[in-house]
């Protein structure tokens, strides 16, 4: 017996069965990491001046990491400052195919360890991992995407320190209420039990520019739940999402369970689609790209051992809406921030807005009064509001649409307009008012600093909630300015698809882990709600475990006894006999 009992256990251990002696365990309280304000003389300032410094003067080569292996293929890219593009941040290595089939590999050997360490194990990480951004990391990681991703401070602040630390508390969190999600009923002499597995196979974790706390949220999120995940981070984010992974790793994050690895975007696609071991896809990009990504998934569909789970969130094209009835301070104040913060390039931020024409003439003045104390400057100047849009192929994008604007005897440009690539891609705040609510700055994704505005009759509220409904593919984020109750209900229930993030009175960008869940439907993804346990249950497969305690004793059921009264009954038996 006792050598079979150790048998028994020495092969559990082999096998890193979740095995625990020390009972069930609790993740500390969580809550929303607290802004610092980096107000003149405050150790905050002084730290992240001094971390500017060094990530200004560094230029790190970033390697390629697989299996805990630093591989360098000698394809090299370079990301440069937005607001200063003769200025190389850092370099990074490209991955070929071998070592995009390694990680593949690498991964699924790392699988077999990682999914049964104890959870509180796993989870662990994470903390840690949360406590060391807040701390330690907090000022090299605002650095680092303040300069390679054209933040400014508060940009900074809001995205590498505080969403990241969310993304990484809450989904410690929200694993734990999902793992206590166990079946609300067993009968007598049954348990019932239900076991959230990861998904079998590997994911795949393609990261955009814009947030940092995206692209660490991105593998790490199926990460938490026990997946392995290959991660391929975009060229112009790359040193934010190095210095994320380091932090992962010197949380104790083992190799191979999320493997660093940029590389040429198709070519990437390409390969992690085409295997059979795809187990599911974490995409937030632009639309085209994910519908792109979905077909190869489908080309692939009979050649995959399970069906890819495939989370994308993608673009917007949001508006602020307003009522006759509402504070037009508050309506400048959130349009000016929720338009032109970080630049436009939040697939949040407020493109369209529809403004009753009676209360037009003053939001105007105010507006473009107010447009006119924006300061665009370089990210490391603490007093710029604005720096510049990411890449040049952005920078195009954006004017070719100004100039459509410009162009248009349906437009006109109310402020900015102007944009100057000599030094870095800037582009000014601009107001475009149009009387054609169908011009294709209503409709189609900027993803700059540009918003137009198209004042209606207010005798048509409602028909003007349709319109703003109709007028674009997306259903992302979207705004109801007004103090009238009934206009107030009138707009969320027109607008119920408009958008998978809604607002009253408040600007339709800055939604925070853990209080507003992210994403939104139509062509702006499949509305798994970052920052939410609905994201992390797609990343497992649920087993239902049953087991009875009474052993069986008779294969017949009650009803099947017989009467010897029951004439039926006998006439039944003689038929056999
Ligand atoms: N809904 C959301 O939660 C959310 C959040 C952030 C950004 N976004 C959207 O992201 C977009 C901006 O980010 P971006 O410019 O990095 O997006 P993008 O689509 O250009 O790139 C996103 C990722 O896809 C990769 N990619 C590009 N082309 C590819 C291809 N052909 N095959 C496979 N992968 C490819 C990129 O390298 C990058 O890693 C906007 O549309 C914005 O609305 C959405
Ligand atoms: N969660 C962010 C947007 C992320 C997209 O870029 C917001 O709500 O503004």
């Amino acid at each position: 017996m006792s050598a079979l009992w150790n048998g028994a256990t020495q092969l559990l251990f082999k096998r890193n069965v979740n095995f625990s002696i020390r009972g069930r365990s609790k993740v500390p309280p969580v809550h929303n990491e607290p802004f610092l304000d980096y107000a003149p003389g405050s150790p905050e300032r002084i730290n992240l001046r001094t971390a500017l410094k060094k990530v200004s003067s560094e230029c790190p080569h970033i390697p390629l990491v697989v299996n805990g292996r630093e591989i360098k293929t000698g394809i090299v890219g370079k990301q440069q400052r937005p607001d200063k593009h003769q200025q190389t941040i850092c370099e990074f290595e490209y991955a070929d195919h071998a070592t995009i089939e390694e990680a593949i590999q690498g991964s699924l050997k790392a699988k077999k360890h990682w999914e049964t360490m104890p959870i509180d194990e796993r989870l662990s990480i994470f903390l840690k991992a949360a406590d060391l951004l807040s701390t330690t990391y907090r000022a090299e990681a605002c650095a680092a995407v303040m300069l390679g991703q054209g933040k400014t401070v508060w940009q900074a602040e809001i995205d590498a320190a505080v969403e990241t630390i969310d993304f990484w508390r809450f989904g410690c969190k929200f694993a734990e209420e999902i793992y206590n999600v166990q079946p609300p009923e067993n009968v007598k002499g049954v348990w019932n039990r239900t076991e959230h597995r990861p998904l079998e196979g590997f994911v795949a974790a393609i990261t955009p520019f814009n947030f940092v706390a995206i692209a660490a949220n991105l593998p790490s999120s199926p990460a938490i739940m026990g997946n392995v995940v290959l991660w391929k981070p975009t060229e112009s984010a790359m040193l934010g999402a190095w210095t994320m992974f380091r932090i992962l790793r010197e949380a104790g994050l083992p190799d191979g369970v999320i493997q660093f690895v940029p590389a040429k975007a198709s070519e990437f696609a390409k390969q992690v689609t085409q295997s059979e071991h795809l187990g599911g896809l974490h995409f937030t990009g632009s639309t085209a790209v994910f519908e792109d990504l979905q077909k190869m998934i489908g080309q692939n569909m009979s050649h995959y051992r399970s069906y890819p789970r495939v989370v994308g969130e993608t673009g917007g094209k949001n508006f602020h809406f307003v009522h006759e009835s509402a504070d037009i301070d508050n309506v400048v104040h959130n349009t000016i921030r929720g338009a032109f913060e970080y630049q436009g390039q939040k697939c949040s931020a407020t493109s369209r807005m529809y403004v009753p024409n009676n209360l037009w003439p003053s939001i105007r003045e105010r507006l473009v009064e107010q447009a006119k104390t924006i300061k665009v400057g370089s990210s490391d100047d603490f007093t710029s509001f604005m720096t510049a849009v990411i890449h040049e192929r952005s920078f195009d994008k954006i004017q070719s649409y100004i100039q459509k604007a410009k162009e248009s005897s349906s437009c006109k440009i109310l402020f900015g307009g102007r944009c100057d690539k000599r030094v870095g891609y800037f582009v000014e705040p601009t107001i475009i008012e149009t009387t054609d609510p169908d011009f294709v700055t209503m409709k189609e994704e900027i993803f700059g600093p540009v918003l137009t505005v198209y004042a209606y009759d207010p005798k048509h509220y409602t028909q003007t909630l349709e319109l703003a409904d109709s007028s674009s593919k997306y259903g992302l984020t979207a705004s109801i300015f007004a103090r009238d109750r009934d206009a107030i209900s009138t707009a969320e229930e027109i607008l119920r698809n408009a958008a998978g993030n809604f607002y009253i009175n408040d600007k339709c960008t800055g939604s925070i882990v853990g209080q507003q869940p992210f994403g939104g439907s139509r062509k702006s993804g499949t509305n798994d709600k970052s920052g939410s346990a609905s994201n992390l249950m797609r990343w497992v497969s649920v087993r239902s475990i049953k087991e009875s305690f009474i052993p069986l004793k008779d294969y017949r059921y009650p009803h099947m006894a017989v009467e010897t009264s029951d004439e039926e009954n006998d006439k039944a038996k003689h038929q056999f006999a």
